[in-house]
């Protein structure tokens, strides 16, 4: 029987570098901003269900989600927010125990971002939360999106707080430190789980 491990953190906390770790070593990794993207190409069922919601304004003139237009409305209204994640839970959950039910591994790494928000714990068998101090999350926040501090503010308290999802997570990877660092906890903590 597959062991399902979720990966989450806070926005900008460093879960794609411990993912990217996790692959090196070999892991399985289903990516839920990758299922995500996928889902919303041009012409698809999840795309229309969206545009039928939002309407066409969110489409470019060639039909495609034009994806900043959609990512401001949804950072800036709560209710659209939900709305979009409520469309999309559906197809993403499908996509994903798909893959779950059809791996020959012994263990895959559920990696999303708001694994908690969009209740996919429930799919997981343990999770990890990938976490820092909140001043480094909002620095690496702002300069690798090149943000305001109040979009930034903004985007992070559109997630759980980071201190919540920590209680919540079986195990903690600290990203406080170097990349290395964080590296060398993953490696140790992912020859604990194996084993
Ligand atoms: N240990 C670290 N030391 C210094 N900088 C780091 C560290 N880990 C990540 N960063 C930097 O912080 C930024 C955010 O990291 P990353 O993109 O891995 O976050 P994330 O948790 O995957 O974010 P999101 O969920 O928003 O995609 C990146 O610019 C990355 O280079």
């Amino acid at each position: 029987m597959v062991k399902v491990i979720g990966l989450t953190g806070g926005i900008a906390t460093g879960k794609s570098n411990v993912s990217d770790c996790l692959a090196k070593m070999g892991y399985q990794i289903i990516d839920a901003d990758k299922i995500t993207y996928q889902l919303q190409q041009k012409d698809s069922d999840c795309l229309n269900a969206i545009t039928k919601y939002f309407g066409n304004d969110i489409l470019d003139k060639n039909g495609e989600l034009n994806r900043s237009h959609l990512a401001k409305l949804v950072f800036e209204n709560k209710d659209n927010l939900t709305n979009l994640v409520r469309i999309m839970d559906p197809y993403i959950r499908s996509d994903v125990q798909s893959i779950i039910d059809n791996t020959n591994e012994k263990i895959v790494i559920f990696d999303a971002p708001t694994l908690f928000e969009n209740g996919y714990a429930f799919m997981c068998d343990r999770i990890v939360v990938v976490t820092c101090t909140p001043m480094n999350q909002l620095n690496r926040l702002q300069s690798r999106n090149n943000l305001s501090i109040s979009d930034s503010i903004k985007r992070i308290k559109s997630q759980w707080p980071l201190n919540f999802k920590e209680k919540l997570a079986d195990y903690l990877i600290d990203s406080n430190g170097s990349i290395m660092q964080t590296r060398n906890q993953v490696i140790k903590l992912f020859n604990k789980i194996d084993n």
